[in-house]
């Protein structure tokens, strides 16, 4: 078995993968982001890191994700590693979020400088996710299912986890080991409407253009079939809430998941959960007269944050739950917000909502 592995996560699952396949593991490339193993180091996550005699070449690049020199290596011999395998290897690419900056081989002539000019130029367009490596999978020979390309005759397995809200497994990390079900017309749509053609590398458009007419006589061809690999999701938004609400109820909560999906901004998300906390407080509090001004607002307010009216009525039978049964209530929710980082403090994105949950329960 071959290890392959990429991204800001994978440094645990290179372990847990030599946990369970010990003497197996021929031999392994893992691109992590620079600092990753101090970090683990320093936290005592002696867990998280590979055990003292493996086989994994660890190497660490992509700082502040953008693809740079360390990541190409890695992937210059992630793919060297790949094409040298034979239909007896077994190849487990273990990859997360931040696998696009960690595993950046663009096809000549597009240097890595003109990936990151691209990457650079669409994310500050405000490219979604999906958008950014649909591009990125028609510019790179490991992306876009080029991974189960490279490493055929030998069998795949991707081990995935999710950073992507909706687990599409094309878009996360840009898709190494799936099939590919965007077109490079795409690109240039994309490229177009976001007012951006005139700054793209020249080298990028041509190959853009010619990918474009080249599919147009795919039809003929035979499309490769990806039978040698098979893609897995095993860490995603709602797994980690199943896993949030069991141990809910066990530490004696009752759970209820708001969102697997949330998205918007950092503070406008916390202070949707205050509201969350003030209604179920309200619900609590006038069970016996349910037409409060106070509680009507608060349902207003709610739904016009984004969340169902389905939801809402939940949350009230919730209320009547904890009341009834004298148990707390536990809000779960997941996705991806965003912030506008301004000035040079410090923080995250969870930290800002936290922080704004806060400050509107103050109010409160
Ligand atoms: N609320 C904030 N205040 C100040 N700085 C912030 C804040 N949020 C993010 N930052 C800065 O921006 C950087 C990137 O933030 P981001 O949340 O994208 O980190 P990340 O964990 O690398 O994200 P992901 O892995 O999801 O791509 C952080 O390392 C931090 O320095
Ligand atoms: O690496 C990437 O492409 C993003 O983190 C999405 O998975």
């Amino acid at each position: 078995v071959y290890i392959v592995a990429f991204g800001k996560a994978v440094l645990g699952m290179v372990r847990a993968a030599e946990d369970v396949l010990e003497d197996h593991i021929a031999e392994g490339i893992a691109s992590v982001p620079v600092g990753s193993q101090e970090d683990m180091r320093r936290v005592g996550k002696w867990d998280l890191l590979p055990r003292n005699n493996s086989r994994i070449q660890i190497i660490e690049g992509a700082a502040n994700n953008i693809p740079d020199e360390m990541a190409h290596k890695a992937a210059m011999k992630i793919y060297s590693l790949l094409d040298s395998l034979t239909e007896k290897d077994l190849v487990l690419a273990l990859f997360s979020g931040g696998g696009s900056a960690l595993l950046p081989a663009p096809y000549p002539p597009v240097t890595l400088e003109e990936m990151a000019q691209v990457t650079r130029i669409l994310s500050h367009k405000g490219a979604t996710i999906q958008q950014l490596n649909t591009v990125r999978k028609h510019l790179e020979i490991l992306k876009g299912g080029g991974l189960a390309k490279v490493a055929a005759p030998a069998k795949v397995i991707g081990l995935v986890m999710s950073d992507v809200v909706g687990n599409d497994p094309q878009f996360i990390a840009s898709g190494p080991t799936s099939p590919n079900n965007t077109t490079a017309q795409q690109c240039l749509d994309l490229i177009k409407s976001l007012g951006v053609m005139s700054v793209i590398p020249e080298s990028v458009i041509s190959m853009l253009v010619k990918r474009a007419e080249a599919s147009r006589h795919l039809k003929e061809r035979a499309e490769y079939q990806y039978k040698n690999a098979t893609t897995l999701i095993i860490g995603s938004n709602e797994i980690a809430l199943e896993v949030a609400q069991r141990r809910a109820r066990a530490l004696g909560y009752l759970p209820y998941i708001l969102s697997s999906s949330l998205v918007g901004n950092a503070i406008t998300t916390g202070e949707m959960f205050a509201k969350v906390a003030a209604f179920l407080c309200c619900s609590k509090a006038h069970q016996s007269h349910k037409n409060s001004q106070q509680l009507m607002q608060l349902e207003l307010d709610l739904i016009q944050s984004g969340l169902s009216k389905t939801t809402v009525n939940e949350m009230r039978m919730l209320a009547t739950e904890s009341i009834n049964t004298n148990v707390p209530v536990c809000i779960l929710g997941a996705g991806e917000t965003t912030v506008e980082v301004q000035g040079s403090g410090k923080g995250g994105r969870n930290q800002e909502m936290a922080l704004a949950c806060g400050l509107k329960l103050h109010e409160f």
